[in-house]
């Protein structure tokens, strides 16, 4: 049976070059597996280099549209863009409330587009006041750019600067006033370092939550090395919830880029999207942010001005970036983006944070150790199958130097259990969990099925997420207070295993020969594919064996 899709519409624009309005959003709705629907608002002739004539629609025909699609089509999610003028605004906005009056509300995300990049004027100014009456009070969100939220302030005469992390604080608070239910204000026109989110405080006793999914993998000390100037010049969306007393902030490196025409329609597009899905707010914000971002950063060049971005980049992708100083690792950064949440469900899993804290309780610590130790078995077994399936004496020589590493790993494992009085016969015969048996076994069959290369990507998962959680565990106390100072853990021993410079050699070692093999012989769509699956199931097994270690099954 074929899978149900879900329908979204976007009520805005025509924008003739191809990257803006209608056309941006409807090939956004399909990068994302929707069905895309279209109310034009406004004919523009535009271009990369600017907007040459604007022809707009009589506002019963935008309504006789926007009518013909929901009379007929489950509308999940929906997004405004470009209104033209006030008739129009009106318009939409009383067409949309009789809608959700006699059929229940959906998601509805308003980018109040007011002027191009270009300068030219998208909203007659009169028709602000009416996006604010009547529009805005049936949003879930509504996502300004620096200037529109200017313009937005403005006229209701609220604080309109916006020159630092602090000002955007305060105008999404100003913003939520408004009406809607949510402000997403975009940062891409405020310089922002990693000082000024670390220090940042919000106004009115609200907290400030950062989402750092965009740097996941950060902590690896390597890629930390790659990033050290992106630090300083960042971009930063800033969500403010009606009811919800956390702002998030979503962080992400600001690129030197051409390719920008139409980003805030592709923002909110990809919203519509990810909340037509049924995916919370702040996760949301999360996937389109990253969904934006990635579009600018892989757009090819197209016009003599600004071009659009390339919004079908995910189809795309199979194709890795090349190395370059400044991305050195570029095969492990596409695994660890592609499977975000598990991975950090994996590497900031409860076990880890109570193992930092000192508070996880002994029983499933041992737990965990007894089942370890079976696992290393497995481990060990499967790097002298990768030398017994090498070529070179090179290879044969790294993967048994590892062999060799993993028997000392062992060695702290008997002697935690030493320290509480299992002895080493207790360990040996201390029956497999289901989840070591599971993650063992598959780390032999794809050992044995598949070449090397597929064999080091099983083996990525757990040799690069424990030297993650061993160095976040080490900033996360050197942070914060409210941390127990490593004196005194009771698993000290283990934490600085994992952050120790033995293993981040280790990793090193593990990343680098894993891009290495990437870069010299180019993954085939097929086998690249093959790879993320072996990776994303191995990262699965990882937070299932946390899991286990929890519930001690
Ligand atoms: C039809 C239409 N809608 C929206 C925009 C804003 O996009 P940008 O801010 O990139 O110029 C545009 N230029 N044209």
């Amino acid at each position: 049976m074929v899978r149900g899709v879900t329908a979204v519409l976007t009520i805005a624009g025509s924008d003739s070059s191809g990257g803006a309005g209608i056309q941006a959003d409807l090939k956004t709705f399909s990068a994302f597996q929707c069905y895309g629907t279209s109310v034009v608002t406004a004919l523009t002739a535009q271009n990369t280099t600017g907007v040459q004539a604007i022809h707009g629609v009589p506002p019963d025909f935008v309504v006789q549209q926007i009518q013909s699609v929901l009379d007929d089509i489950d509308i999940r999610g929906i997004k405004t863009g470009m209104l033209f003028d006030s008739a129009n605004t009106k318009a939409v906005a009383s067409t949309l409330k009789e809608h959700f009056e006699s059929n229940g509300r959906v998601p509805l995300v308003c980018d109040p587009v007011c002027v191009s990049t270009s300068g030219h004027v998208l909203l007659q100014p009169e028709a602000i006041s009416t996006m604010v009456d009547e529009l805005f009070p049936l949003a879930q969100l509504i996502t300004p750019n620096k200037q529109e939220a200017k313009l937005l302030l403005k006229a209701r005469s609220l604080r309109s600067d916006i020159t630092s992390l602090h000002d955007m604080l305060v105008a999404v608070q100003n913003l939520l006033t408004l009406g809607p239910e949510a402000v997403l204000l975009k940062g891409g026109h405020v310089n922002v370092s990693i000082d000024d989110i670390k220090s940042v405080t919000a106004p009115d006793g609200a907290s400030v939550e950062v989402n750092y999914d965009f740097f996941l993998g950060e902590n690896m000390e390597v890629l930390q090395t790659a990033k050290a100037s992106v630090a300083e010049d960042l971009v930063v969306d800033v969500l403010c919830q009606r009811d919800v007393k956390t702002i998030m902030l979503y962080p992400r490196p600001r690129l030197q880029s051409r390719s920008t025409h139409g980003t805030g329609c592709t923002l909110s597009a990809a919203l519509a999207c990810a909340l037509g899905n049924g995916i919370p707010l702040t996760e949301a914000a999360a996937q389109a942010t990253s969904f934006t971002h990635l579009g600018i950063e892989t757009a090819a060049p197209i016009g003599k001005g600004f071009g659009p971005l390339n919004h079908l980049h995910s189809a795309s992708r199979f194709v890795l970036q090349p190395r370059t100083p400044g991305n050195p690792y570029p095969l492990t950064q596409k695994l660890i983006r592609s499977t975000a949440r598990l991975w950090k469900e994996y590497v900031q899993h409860d076990f880890v944070v109570q193992l930092g804290t000192g508070t996880l309780k002994r029983s499933s610590f041992i737990h965990f150790i007894k089942q370890d130790y079976h696992y290393l078995k497995y481990y060990a077994r499967a790097y002298a199958l990768l030398a017994s399936k090498s070529h070179d004496f090179a290879s044969i020589l790294a993967a048994s130097k590892i062999v060799l590493h993993i028997s000392s790993e062992s060695a702290m494992h008997t002697s935690f259990c030493a320290q509480w009085g299992i002895t080493a016969e207790e360990l040996e015969t201390t029956p497999e969990s289901p989840a070591t048996t599971a993650y063992g076994a598959f780390l032999i069959d794809t050992g044995l099925q598949g070449d090397t290369t597929k064999l080091l990507m099983t083996l990525a998962a757990c040799l690069l997420g424990y030297g993650e959680v061993g160095l976040w565990l080490k900033r996360e106390a050197k942070k914060s207070n409210s941390w127990v100072t490593w004196e005194g853990n009771p698993y000290l021993k283990w934490m600085e295993g994992y952050s120790g410079e033995d293993y981040q050699n280790a990793v090193k070692l593990g990343l680098e020969t894993i891009e290495a093999r990437a870069a010299a012989d180019p993954p085939s769509p097929s086998r690249y594919d093959e790879w993320m699956i072996v990776w994303e199931k191995c990262v699965r097994l990882e937070r299932g064996f946390w899991d286990m270690a929890m519930d001690l099954s």
